[in-house]
């Protein structure tokens, strides 16, 4: 069954066409990328799934169920987000910025903690000992206390995917997981990505947005490639890197 399916997407920017009748379905427990070279539609299809894009035509199932994506009920539907780079706020600690990222989906929590409304710090030890044991396993748990804009890059792009992760989202859009990203940061991502659809604690889906073709052809079951707001090829990693349309998306090698 397909967690999430986008059917027909057309998005138009007054006379600019980015998406113009895009489909793929995410099927449960896997990885989908999405892929395309520069100004393709990616960041504008993602957009759509998480709300802040309205599609010019076209629809979205979530579960079965049609789908119109808010960004402020997204965590509340089971979805959660990266964005490219971090996004996250510089003066909260590391563990403050994760622990946000449950804020939405709770009564209670940092919220109410910092509103000192009643339960409040009993709730927000829970969702702090929550956090750290997300952080610990992203091995950023060192640099809880650290206020979020003084960590490295690399651990920062942590620090976000552990405030992702802690609403137990059901699908997780990462839009460009690797930018930015060294070679020496790349193998404990993909292993991470790999494993989240298993992953016997938190299960979900996953689809991202990536121009590191390394790791999209190492994390994905299925990867979606978009030129110019239309999908030119779609199946497996081997089949879309064995397919002419690819190419010529990305070389400007014309099909036979
Ligand atoms: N808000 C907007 N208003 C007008 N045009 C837009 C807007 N957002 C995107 N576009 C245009 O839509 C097209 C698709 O852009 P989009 O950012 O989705 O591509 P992309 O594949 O994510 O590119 P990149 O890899 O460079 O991030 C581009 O031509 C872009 O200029």
């Amino acid at each position: 069954m397909a967690d999430l399916a986008v059917t027909d997407i057309g998005v138009k920017f007054g006379g600019l066409v980015a998406l113009e009748s895009v489909s793929f379905a995410a099927p449960r427990g896997t990885v989908t990328g999405v892929i395309g070279p520069n100004g393709a539609g990616k960041t504008t299809l993602f957009n759509v799934m998480s709300g802040f894009v309205k599609p010019t035509s076209g629809s979205i199932t979530w579960r079965g169920q049609p789908f119109h994506p808010r960004p402020d009920q997204l965590v509340r539907e089971g979805i959660s987000r990266t964005l490219q780079g971090v996004g996250l706020f510089a003066r909260l600690t590391a563990v403050e910025n994760v622990m946000v990222g449950a804020a939405s989906s709770r009564q209670t929590g940092l919220g109410s903690a910092l509103l000192a409304l009643p339960g409040g710090d009993r709730a927000d030890r829970k969702l702090r000992g929550e956090a750290l044991a997300l952080m610990e396993r992203l091995g950023v748990a060192d640099v809880a206390d650290r206020c979020a804009g003084d960590l490295p890059y690399p651990i920062q792009k942590r620090v976000a995917m552990a405030r992702a992760l802690i609403s137990r989202p059901r699908l997780l859009l990462l839009d460009e997981p690797a930018g930015g990203l060294g070679a020496e940061d790349l193998e404990p991502l993909v292993q991470l990505i790999k494993g989240l659809p298993a992953d016997a604690d938190r299960p979900c889906s996953v689809v991202l947005v990536e121009h590191h073709m390394d790791l999209v052809m190492r994390v994905c079951d299925q990867v979606v490639v978009l030129d110019f707001g239309r999908c030119v090829a779609a199946g497996t990693p081997a089949e879309v890197q064995a397919s002419p349309e690819v190419a010529a998306a990305y070389l400007g090698v014309v099909p036979e």
